[in-house]
């Protein structure tokens, strides 16, 4: 499997730019998830790589190939890239062999050792090779595009938003099995999503595209922890925006005064705070006392609104704890927030100022 770089791509439709000089690099056999809002260009960036949209600008490599760039355009069919679609996008008039196997030099029937490997390597068992595509799950029917994508052996997969038409349960699954299947296929991949979560669990990096540049590009833990902005927090999560002053390593804000990460310049920040940093005790047990407003539970976890912060008048903030310790409502609880916590300058001496009526606090859709 092989390396792709895109160097300053630049892309639209008639006047409109959708990607503005952006650059990527998926290392060999790792994969990366591009995130970003519907109308960011996730597709558009599939579509430059697969070789069905011609850049305005810029290069795109495969495996040390250049296949788009100054006077250079390889076609899709000769770029070596398996491609797989939302819709899986199945033929209904071939069998599950059929479709793996379609790629395939003919005679196709010779395949069969092949395709039996594939299936397996989906997770799918033997005997479904020759049922039909209309007498599998949808989950099933998104393995087998995996594996059609899969059966050329190709130096590159593009995933765009492969598990989106699934629900919940059967995408979990789907993609664990899709995820075990490119590891095993020693893949280099993209996937492109909307969804935060599956980006966070899917690939060895995440790169967050919006308004046609990417914002940060990096190991999901690094950039959950340490997202470059409060706009970039929101994409990744839920996170908890709050006006704060920084000096020596400490930030005071109205929930009390914590640690900040390393690296932060003292004077006026906005401090960002996961849900999932607060934990609830008994009221007098942590270090500042809140009352619970309401309580969403979803039996694994439960989102917590509290106030009164401190004893004194305060906006809602949200915590996530564990569903067995779910509080009631109008409890009177402990809170401490688990630190170090991200800071982001504010003011003129800011690299990144965001803005200075940024909201108390700012949730992103669970
Ligand atoms: N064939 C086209 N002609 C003109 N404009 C297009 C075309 N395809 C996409 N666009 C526009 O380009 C922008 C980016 O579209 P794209 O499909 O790449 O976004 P996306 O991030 O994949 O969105 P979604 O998550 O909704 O699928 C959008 O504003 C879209 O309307």
């Amino acid at each position: 499997m092989t390396e792709l770089k895109i160097r300053a791509v630049t892309a639209g439709y008639g006047r409109d730019t959708v990607l503005d000089s952006v650059d990527l690099t998926v290392t060999q056999g790792t994969t990366t998830a591009v995130l970003g809002g519907s109308g960011s260009g996730k597709t558009t960036l599939l579509r430059i790589i697969a070789g069905f949209h011609r850049p305005i600008g810029g290069e795109v490599s495969v495996g040390g190939r250049t296949v788009a760039g100054p006077g250079v355009w390889v076609p899709p069919e000769r770029r070596g890239i398996g491609y797989v679609r939302q819709d899986g996008g199945l033929f209904p008039h071939l069998s599950i062999a059929g479709n793996i196997a379609f790629g395939l030099p003919r005679p196709r029937h010779r395949h069969r050792a092949r395709v039996l490997e594939l299936l397996d390597l989906v997770g799918l068992p033997a005997l479904m090779a020759d049922r039909r595509p209309d007498q599998l799950s949808g989950g099933q029917q998104q393995r087998v595009a995996l594996a059609r994508a899969l059966a050329p052996r190709p130096g590159l997969i593009l995933l765009d938003e492969p598990f989106s038409a699934l629900d919940s349960g059967l995408r979990a699954a789907t993609r664990e099995a899709t995820a075990r299947a490119l590891r095993a296929a020693g893949a280099t991949a993209v996937l492109v999503t909307h969804d935060q979560g599956e980006a966070l669990s899917f690939a060895d990096e995440v790169a967050i595209l919006d308004a046609g540049r990417f914002r940060q590009v990096g190991h999901p833990t690094d950039i959950y922890r340490e997202p470059v902005d409060a706009e970039v927090a929101g994409f990744l999560g839920d996170a908890i925006l709050l006006d704060g002053t920084a000096i020596e390593g400490t930030v005071s804000c109205a929930l009390g005064t914590l640690p900040v990460q390393d690296g932060t310049p003292d004077g006026q920040v906005l401090v960002m705070v996961r849900p999932e940093q607060i934990a609830l005790t008994r009221a007098g047990s942590g270090h500042l006392d809140a009352t619970v407003r309401a309580v969403s539970y979803f039996g694994h976890d439960a989102v917590v609104e509290l106030d009164g912060i401190g004893g004194t008048p305060s906006r809602p903030v949200v915590a996530r704890v564990l569903g067995q310790h779910a509080p009631r409502t109008d409890e009177r609880v402990g809170l401490s927030v688990a630190g170090p916590v991200r800071a982001f300058p504010v003011g003129p001496s800011a690299a990144q100022p965001p803005t200075g009526t940024a909201p108390l606090t700012e949730t992103a859709p669970r």
